[in-house]
């Protein structure tokens, strides 16, 4: 091992990997192959060869193009730029809107099957905005080099890279995170990676209501207001809020849907676990009614803070600041139990996990609804649930994340 790295290998790429990589085989192991598409021949430089089992490697270039093949939308992040100066953040660009969705589909599809044995049909919907999937990010995050450059991480890697362009940010957060590197980093050659300066990185918010806001290292802002629909919600600037400019509004209505009406309780102790600001508790109170019960449980009391400001139309509704998994072992969580509660659960990429799902099947909610953003974690957790009584009733998936790898799955689940 280690004789390898910087080879060139010659591979044909027979399937999509968890993760953003796609599948070969070389010499009987298994390569996983980073810008390229499953059915194509590539040429790839060997990245990793530190383990026995797999090697990454990086496409230098195609051979056999597959037909979903497209010019990057992102030209920092193409293939004609060398592997060690491409910006990260846009593994899918060069793969057509439709055939990246398909892509994730099989990736969750594969992920239910193999870990939970579920087969259930789903495709990723696609969100409004420009077909090509660029334009919605409302977050970026661009780090500062040692030689002031401002920009993206290389991919897979801590080096930082300049940009001429951030096409998957929104119109206005582009402008506002390039002035800022422009302002930041005096005259720098483009395209050439640096060493990242420490933990030094600059956040550009773009709020649906008023101008980006930029912040650099250790700055605070005041509050913003986000609107989805004609609900408005304050939150920190720096704080957990859906990234796409439409995601907000897409997961409130699926999560809408994914309840069944006649299972939901307006007076059972009714949870929004992970709650951030209350964006699906008031999904919930937006469905049910003014006066349902409903708790929101989050462990940031800066965004509790704010969910219960966010809540106020709802007398029933509360916020808490707790670790889910202690909140759910502490004695009389839900006052009386959650029998008869609709539970909506959003955790972050790790998923809820064994304590938290063992934790809810005692409680004996009358159903849940899991917003997932990995489908591994979602996979497991809906394997753990059917150990605990509860069967997965429906799934939606949804590109929340164009032009990337990552899919969010919503998924029902009820009481066998
Ligand atoms: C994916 S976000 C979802 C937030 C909210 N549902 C929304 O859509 O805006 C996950 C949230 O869980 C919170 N969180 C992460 N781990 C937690 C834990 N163990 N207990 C409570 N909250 C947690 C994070 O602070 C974050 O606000």
């Amino acid at each position: 091992m280690g004789d390898h790295l910087g080879q060139l290998v010659e591979l044909e790429i027979s399937n999509v990997a968890h993760g953003g990589v796609m599948v070969a085989r070389h010499g009987g192991r298994v390569v996983f192959v980073a810008d390229a598409i499953p059915g194509e021949v590539v040429r790839a430089v060997v990245t990793d060869d530190s383990k026995a089992k797999f090697w990454r490697a990086d496409t230098v270039e195609v051979l056999e193009a597959s037909p979903y093949r497209q010019p990057h939308v992102w030209s920092a992040a193409s293939i004609d730029r060398a592997p060690e100066e491409r910006a990260g953040g846009a593994e899918f660009g060069h793969i057509a809107p439709a055939h990246q969705r398909e892509l994730k589909r099989r990736v969750l599809a594969d992920a239910l099957q193999r870990m939970a044995g579920l087969e259930p049909a789903v495709i990723v919907e696609a969100l409004p905005g420009p077909a090509d999937g660029t334009g919605w990010r409302t977050r970026v995050r661009l780090h500062a080099a040692e030689d002031g450059t401002l920009g993206p991480y290389v991919a897979r890697s801590h080096r930082v890279v300049e940009v001429a362009d951030l096409p998957l940010a929104t119109p206005e957060v582009a402008s506002a995170a390039l002035l800022a590197g422009r302002k930041d980093a005096g005259r720098k050659q483009p395209g050439r990676a640096a060493r990242a300066h420490g933990s030094r990185s600059v956040d550009v918010i773009g709020p649906s209501t008023g101008e980006p806001i930029v912040l650099r290292h250790g700055e605070r802002s005041g509050p913003i207001t986000e609107r989805v629909g004609d609900r408005e919600f304050r939150l920190d600037a720096a704080g957990f809020w859906q990234v796409h400019r439409y995601a907000a509004e897409v997961l409130t209505t699926a999560v809408q849907e994914a309840i069944d009406p006649e299972l939901f309780d307006p007076a059972a102790a009714n949870l929004d676990l992970y709650g951030g600001v209350g964006l699906l508790a008031a999904a919930v109170g937006d469905r049910f009614g003014r006066d349902i019960r409903i708790e929101s449980v989050e462990g940031d009391s800066g965004a509790t803070g704010h969910a219960r400001e966010n809540l106020a139309d709802w007398a029933g509704a509360s916020a808490v600041t707790a670790r889910v998994d202690r909140y759910l072992s502490t004695p009389g969580t839900g006052a009386g139990g959650l029998a008869g509660a609709t539970v909506v659960l959003d955790p972050p990429r790790s998923g809820a996990g064994k304590d938290v799902v063992a934790a809810l099947g005692a409680l004996t909610p009358a159903q849940l609804v899991y917003v997932a953003c990995d489908p591994v974690a979602l996979a497991r957790d809906l394997a753990l649930f059917a150990g605990h009584g509860y069967r997965l009733s429906g799934i939606r998936a949804f590109d929340l994340f164009p032009n990337t790898h990552h899919v969010e799955a919503v998924a029902s689940l009820v009481r066998t």
